[in-house]
């Protein structure tokens, strides 16, 4: 795991500032991602974190500059950016409630896929035998982001809320990020969901898949990122691997120290 961080950037992000009005959310803010690792973005309430994911996906207005693949992106539309790799799961659960778990994940490949009017006019056959494929690579899709083959066919809402988080990376990961951006992930998530949370992203690390992760929950990250970004009313205070993050004093000031 160590060996990737010599890699080209999959996504790096450069002198990020975003000001609402007269308040800094973010300023100078740098980090970069390689292929089958993972970054975790720490720090208090109102630190920045959200801020920072959505400068870095051109959801907000905001200085700086953005690489994804090695190409310049800085300008690239926010709804441009998951075509080219870069996808991002939200704190909040967000899956369609009238949709079975399979169905979701399909209707996200056949989007994905660009379904034709065309084709399915003049093409039935072709086109139900899609929607066939359709349905198997969205059953794989599933099982590879730990929903498993017994709640395919139940609604989210009728499914373990552990589950529901999975569905919720699994959408968001559609065919295959390169970049995965995860917000909070273990939110609610107890024991037994937490070790399934760190296994799949250990799998899709290994994949190599580059990961960045925001999350409050302290085990999680320290156990299972490569690096990790401090952030503090906006600013940097602090990067590295996690045993040096964690003993660093303007860390433990600013965030760990707050909260123990
Ligand atoms: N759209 C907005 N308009 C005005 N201020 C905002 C907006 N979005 C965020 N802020 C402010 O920017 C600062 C950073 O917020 P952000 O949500 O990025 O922090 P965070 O680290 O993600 O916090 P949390 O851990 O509580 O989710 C906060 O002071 C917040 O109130």
């Amino acid at each position: 795991m160590a060996s990737t961080r010599t890699a080209a950037p999959a996504l790096q992000v450069e002198g990020l500032r975003v000001a609402f009005g007269a308040l800094v959310a973010l300023d100078d803010v740098s980090w970069q991602v390689a292929p089958g690792e993972i970054l975790g973005i720490i720090g208090p309430n109102g630190a920045g974190k959200s801020t920072c994911y959505n400068a870095a996906t051109h959801l907000v207005r905001r200085e700086g500059r953005v690489t994804l693949l090695g190409e310049d992106v800085t300008d690239v539309p926010a709804h441009r950016l998951a075509a080219r790799g870069l996808r991002r799961a939200f704190q909040q659960n967000a899956f369609f409630g009238d949709l079975t778990v399979l169905e979701n994940m399909a209707a996200v490949l056949q989007d994905e896929r660009g379904a034709s009017l065309g084709r399915a006019v003049f093409r039935p056959f072709a086109t139900r035998r899609d929607a066939a494929e359709t349905r198997r690579a969205a059953a794989k899709a599933l099982e590879r982001m730990g929903v498993p083959a017994r709640y395919h066919h139940a609604y989210p809402g009728e499914t373990p809320y552990g589950v529901q988080r999975m569905l919720s990376i699994a959408l968001a990961n559609g065919s295959g990020a390169k970049i995965l951006m995860l917000d909070e992930p273990a939110a609610g998530l107890g024991g037994a969901d937490m070790a399934e949370l760190v296994t799949l992203l250990q799998s899709l690390r290994a994949e190599g898949m580059a990961l960045v992760v925001i999350e409050h929950h302290m085990d999680l990250i320290m156990s299972v990122t490569d690096r990790i970004v401090v952030l503090d009313q906006g600013r940097m205070i602090a990067s590295g691997p996690p045993e040096e993050v964690r003993r660093d004093p303007a860390v433990l000031e600013a965030y760990l120290g707050r909260s123990a």
